[in-house]
């Protein structure tokens, strides 16, 4: 029912020390189970997601077959020039399985927003001789570092914005728009834009990352994860000349009479695009647009943002003119508004705002865009995603495992069997099997090569709302 994941060969989708780890755990291990955790890292709380997509992708259905058992083989033959590869584990789990995976994975519903160093998900094996198998996969699914590390770095600007908009807005309507997706070319693959494209999507809804539209749909049952608006580069406006550019400019508003379009004004002199010729040549096709209901959205793309952005408000709203809303700050109007989409990331976002307040702008005139800081500028360090084994049964005896290393206190694992409950509202990892399994938070989403459990966008979507979005709701 799931896209097929390719031709990949998930024997092949690991580190090569892997391969040589069967014949490294002590004789007659029966159990190893391990865990998902943040470390900590830039943010204090993360986004889980991501996960499904890995197991849609990689991990459901006869993954293993006789054809990649030889094909593996082979390969690692030549890749370590010796015979290390596990044969007879793999031909188990073809012959024993038919091929499905004797793993379960239990996690937290996609979506939760959890704080670091928390039981995120944990792996175990269920047939006690392919203890082997559980370590296999963390090479794969420590990948769900980064759509969830994209999630959460998007939904922390989305609080920024939400602050603003509650102390600048006359409400929060806007704010699902507000952080558009500009990412996908600073991507590093088609795939990773398609990940980190629908991860942003969890918090918002515009984008033009089109392969996380096509993510979201394929691996999280969302039709149409995503909107965007007719918009211009520069080319669609240098190739006119620079004396053409009022014509680059009316041609926007004739070929798209309603609805929103965007026009990045700042190939020559963005201060001229708005003054002179937004604000007087095409003042009143402007105007005459915003009477059936068209609205202009005005681009700056260089410069310092935050003098930029209310620089262009200042000389919109001189020319225009301006509203004052509930909050008491200015609103253009409502035909007009600024989309500010370089240099934008989490660091830059407040100053950009704070400026906007400070000369008494609402946060509803603007719309941020941002790329390679949504999609790339980020690593399995920056929530420090580990996977780490913390149980084990060895000759029948359950084993406490960790790692305790005097060199770094805060790679300290977690020990035992975990489980993640409530407490007082809070969230509480239990370890040492101290955990009441009626109270485990971890659904189990994967057992035996077969999907249990599976998330749409919309749930995921509801999952990571902001609490002032829900209370707003809620008045
Ligand atoms: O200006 C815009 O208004 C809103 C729609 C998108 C848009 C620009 N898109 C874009 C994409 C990739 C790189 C740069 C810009």
């Amino acid at each position: 029912a799931y896209p097929a994941g390719g031709s990949e060969n998930i024997l092949l989708l690991t580190d090569s020390y892997k391969v040589t780890h069967h014949q490294q755990y002590p004789p007659n291990t029966t159990v190893v189970c391990s865990y998902f955790e943040c470390r900590g890292g830039k943010f204090p709380t993360t986004v889980f997601f991501g996960l499904q997509y890995i197991l849609k992708r990689f991990l459901i259905g006869a993954v293993v077959t006789k054809e990649k058992i030889e094909e593996a083989k082979a390969l690692y033959e030549e890749h370590f020039g010796r015979d290390v590869f596990n044969e007879d584990g793999w031909n188990y789990i073809l012959t024993q399985h038919k091929g499905y995976l004797p793993l379960r994975i239990k996690a937290v519903p996609e979506g939760s927003v959890i704080p670091t160093k928390n039981v995120l998900f944990t792996v175990e094996n269920t047939d006690p001789k392919c203890y082997w198998l559980t370590n296999y996969f963390e090479t794969l699914l420590v990948q769900v570092w980064y759509p969830l590390t994209v999630a959460t770095n998007s939904r922390y600007q989305k609080e920024i914005i939400a602050r603003y908009l509650d102390e600048t807005a006359d409400n929060l309507l806007g704010l699902p728009f507000k952080l558009h997706d500009f990412g996908f070319r600073g991507s590093t693959s088609v795939e990773s834009a398609g990940i980190g494209g629908a991860a942003h999507l969890v918090n918002f809804m515009g984008t033009d990352t089109i392969a996380g539209i096509s993510t979201a749909k394929a691996f999280y049952s969302c039709p149409m994860a995503g909107f965007s608006i007719p918009a211009a580069e520069h080319s669609t406006i240098t190739t006119w000349g620079q004396k053409g550019e009022v014509h680059a400019f009316r041609n926007m508003l004739t070929k798209f009479p309603t609805g929103l379009v965007a026009v990045v004004s700042d190939s020559y002199d963005i201060w001229n695009a708005c003054s002179t010729v937004w604000g007087k040549e095409l003042k009143d096709l402007v105007e005459e647009r915003g009477k059936n209901g068209g609205t202009l959205v005005v681009r700056p793309d260089s410069g310092d943002p935050p003098e930029v952005v209310v620089k262009v408000l200042e000389i919109l709203g001189a020319k225009f003119g301006s509203t004052t809303n509930t909050k008491g700050y200015k609103m253009l109007p409502p035909y007009l508004r600024v989309i500010q989409g370089d240099g934008i990331s989490y660091e830059t976002l407040e100053a950009i705002l704070e400026n906007m307040k400070n000369n008494k702008w609402s946060s509803d005139n603007l719309v941020f865009g941002s790329g390679g800081a949504l999609l790339q500028r980020l690593d399995r360090d920056t929530q420090k995603c580990a996977f780490k084994c913390s149980f084990a049964v060895v000759n029948g005896k359950e084993i406490s495992v960790f790692k305790d290393p005097i060199t770094d206190p805060g790679k300290k694992s977690k020990r035992g069997q975990l489980s993640l409950e409530i407490h007082d509202g809070r969230y509480v990892t239990m370890e040492e099997g101290k955990g009441d399994p009626k109270k485990d938070i971890l659904v189990t989403v994967f057992e035996n090569g077969k999907l249990l459990k599976d998330y749409t966008f919309d749930e995921v979507r509801h999952r990571a709302e902001l609490d002032i979005v829900k209370q707003s709701m809620l008045q």
